[in-house]
Parts: structure tokens; sequence; C-alpha cells
């Protein structure tokens, strides 16, 4: 087993590791005389093992797939059951499936008595790399992605990599659009394992496989316990997501996160060169690892106006004055602040097939 501490002003640990579920979610339940779990319902036979292994009293709440589950009524309905079975703050929260459950769990127990414990078990490889860590919880709201939520740190991550076994290889693949972001904002060396062993780096029973996982974890524990607000250098975990939200909401959530925020990647990459100094060859570079992976590189293009008003509503956003997240090399990533429309018109023409 792997553990990364993740140093905010409440540390905790994100366990990887095959077989380690029951084992270190029991040992992080704390004071918990009760616990919700809250699943997709691919888990709901992982959910029902929890339950009768963990010792305690243990309440299931099965969920909507996807991104379904990010909704108020989903959270009102998971406030009912903690009402109903009268959750105290000394019982907890466990998310358990891909970041749209660790999103709805993390917020739904940052909410409940103005904040339980929360615990997250993610299973899809974009939960264990980035959404069950960091403390970011949230749902979407008609208006856009994550438009409503809370910064509220988990008691405990734990990543079981035997229930990944069960994931598509196309959802396993989308995950790793949060892997290269990594990649490209702090860590070369990610980049460097997709490009020279893809095949293993993909294979959650190869080491290369776990190496990218740990480092990308690390990279954002890194930013979060230097920024857990997103007062600043947080802002650069949002590279590609800027115009990646706004396809989500734009394609009404057909769209995997992953998948939308691979197009924002290449769109954000070629901002970067057309209105500051990234070099061709790495707006390149991640054309052709996106594409190894199987992510997309293209969009329609003709839905300008409209993905334009969406990432207006972005949270980078600071009044009228759009903001993205763009690098001036590999691992240099800053705030472009408020660039002409044209040069954003011209970086989204590039996506076009
Ligand atoms: N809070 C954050 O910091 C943060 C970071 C990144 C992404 N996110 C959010 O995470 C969400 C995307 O996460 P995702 O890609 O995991 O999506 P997801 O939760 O929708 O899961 C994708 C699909 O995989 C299935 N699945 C998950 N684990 C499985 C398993 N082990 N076996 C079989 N099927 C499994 C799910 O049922 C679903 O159909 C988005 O809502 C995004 O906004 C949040
Ligand atoms: O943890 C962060 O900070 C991130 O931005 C990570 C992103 O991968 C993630 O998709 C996050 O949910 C986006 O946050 P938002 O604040 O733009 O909604
Ligand atoms: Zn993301």
């Amino acid at each position: 087993m792997t553990t990364i501490r993740v140093e905010t002003e409440a540390p905790y640990d994100v366990h990887v590791g095959r077989g380690i579920l029951v084992e270190q979610v029991r040992a992080s339940l704390g004071d918990a005389q009760r616990l919700l779990v809250v699943h997709q319902p691919a888990m709901s036979r992982i959910a029902d093992h929890l339950k009768s292994e963990l010792g305690i009293e243990v309440l299931l709440a099965e969920v909507p797939d996807a991104e379904a589950a990010k909704r108020i009524e989903v959270a009102q309905f998971l406030w009912q059951i903690l009402g109903q079975a009268e959750f105290t703050r000394t019982d907890a929260v466990l998310g358990l499936g891909g970041g749209a459950v660790t999103d709805l769990a993390g917020f739904v127990a940052a909410t409940w008595l103005r904040g339980v414990r929360v615990l997250q078990a993610p299973t899809s490889v974009l939960g264990i790399v980035d959404a069950a860590v960091g403390g970011k919880t949230g749902i979407n709201t008609e208006q856009g992605k994550n438009l409503v939520g809370a910064f509220h740190h988990p008691a405990a991550v734990v990543a079981d990599l035997e229930l990944v076994d069960s994931l598509p290889r196309n959802e396993l693949l989308t995950g790793f659009a949060e892997i290269v972001k990594a990649g490209f904002i702090a860590d070369p060396r990610i980049l460097e394992l997709l490009e020279g062993s893809l095949a293993a780096a993909t294979d959650p029973a190869a080491p290369e496989f776990q190496e990218v996982v740990a480092r990308s974890i690390a990279v954002k524990a890194r930013v979060v316990a230097n920024d857990f607000r997103e007062h600043g250098e947080r802002e650069f975990l949002n590279y590609g997501h800027t115009l990646g939200h706004a396809i989500e909401h734009t394609e009404r959530y057909r769209w995997r996160h992953g998948a939308a925020v691979s197009i924002g990647m290449v769109f954000a990459a070629e901002l970067s060169r057309l209105a500051g100094r990234l070099p061709e060859s790495v707006v390149d570079r991640h054309r052709a690892i996106l594409e190894s992976l199987a992510l997309p590189t293209t969009y329609p293009v003709g839905r300008w106006q409209t993905l334009l008003g969406t990432m207006r509503k972005d949270k980078k956003t600071r009044g009228s004055m759009l903001r993205f997240v763009v690098l001036d090399d590999v691992a240099k990533p800053r705030i472009l602040e408020g660039p002409d429309d044209s040069l954003l018109f011209m970086a989204y023409q590039s996506l076009a097939d």
C-alpha cells in the first residue's frame, strides 16, 4: 500500500493499494457510530460488503449514475436520510464511486449540520487521482458545472485498486485526462512515462500505472496543501477546465468530464501559444499524448457563442474578465487574464477536425 499525506490544516492520508477498503475505512472512522455510504449503482455489491464487515451501523444510499447524481434533488434525498436517521456530528458519510459520487457525498457531508466527517473511497481512475483528494465538493445547477459547493477536507481517502478492475476501459482512459493535466502543469515525468510506456502506464496491475497515479496524487496533494481555498496556485488544477466545463454543460453531460477536459487542454495549449510563449511542439505533444489515450482533441466548431457565454460563469472569472490557466512551458503554468475574443476564437478554431 502507498500512502500520501495531504498536509493541510486538517492533514489526512490518501491510501492506494489492493484489498484495503474495509480495513482502511474502519481505521478512518474516528468516533463515528454510524456511516452513510453513498454509492453508484455499479458499487452496490461492494456497499453491501462494507455494511456487513464494518461492525458499526451502516446506512446505504444508492444514487443515480454519473453526473445525474450531482443535482440538488439528490442532495436533498441524502439530507432526508440523514435527518430521518438523526445523524449527529459524530457520525460520518462515505463516498463510494467515481468523481460524481465523491463530489456529491462530500457536499452533503459539508452541509449536514454544517459539516460532518467524510471519507472518500474513489473507484474510478479520475476519482483516485483527482476528485476524491483535495476537499472540493459540489453539485451542478442549470446554469453550469459545480456552481454550488463547499471546501471540506476528507478525513481519509481509501483507493482500493481491486475495485478498479471492474472499471470499463474507456472510463479508465477518460480518467487519464487528469493525469495528463498533472503532467503538463507540474510533473514532466508523468508525460515521459505515458510516452515511453503507455501500455504499462494504463495497466492497473503494472508498477508504471501505480507510479503515474501516485505522482498525480502527489501533485494534487502539494497544491492543495499550499492553497486549499483556491486563492492562487490551486487555480492551476483548472488547466483545460474553462472550456472543458462549458463543453460538459453545453453537451448536457453526455460527455465525460475527462473527455471534455482533454479538448479543453488542447484549447488552453493553443491559447498559450497564441497569447504567450508556449512552443508549438508542446501543443503537438498535448495532442499526441491525449490521442494515444483515445481521448478527444477535436470539437465541432460552431457553438462558440454558447460556449463563451458558459465560460463567463466559470469560477475563475472576475467581473467581466475571463481568466484561463495557460502554460509558458511544461510545468510552468500561469493565469492569462482577459485575452482578446479574437485570440480565444482562433484557439477554438484550431479544434476543428
Ligand atoms: N472535486 C474535485 O476536485 C474533482 C476533480 C476532478 C473531477 N471532479 C468531478 O468528478 C466527476 C467525474 O468523475 P468520473 O470520471 O469518475 O465520473 P463518474 O463518477 O461519473 O464515473 C464514471 C462512470 O464509471 C462508473 N464507475 C466508477 N467506478 C467504477 C468501477 N470501479 N467499476 C465499474 N464502473 C465504475 C460510474 O458508475 C460511471 O458510470 C465530474 O463530476 C467532475 O466534475 C471533481
Ligand atoms: O481541485 C481542484 O481545484 C480542481 O480544479 C480539480 C479539477 O480537476 C476538478 O474538475 C474540479 O472539480 C474543478 O473545480 P471547479 O472549481 O472549476 O468547479
Ligand atoms: Zn477535473
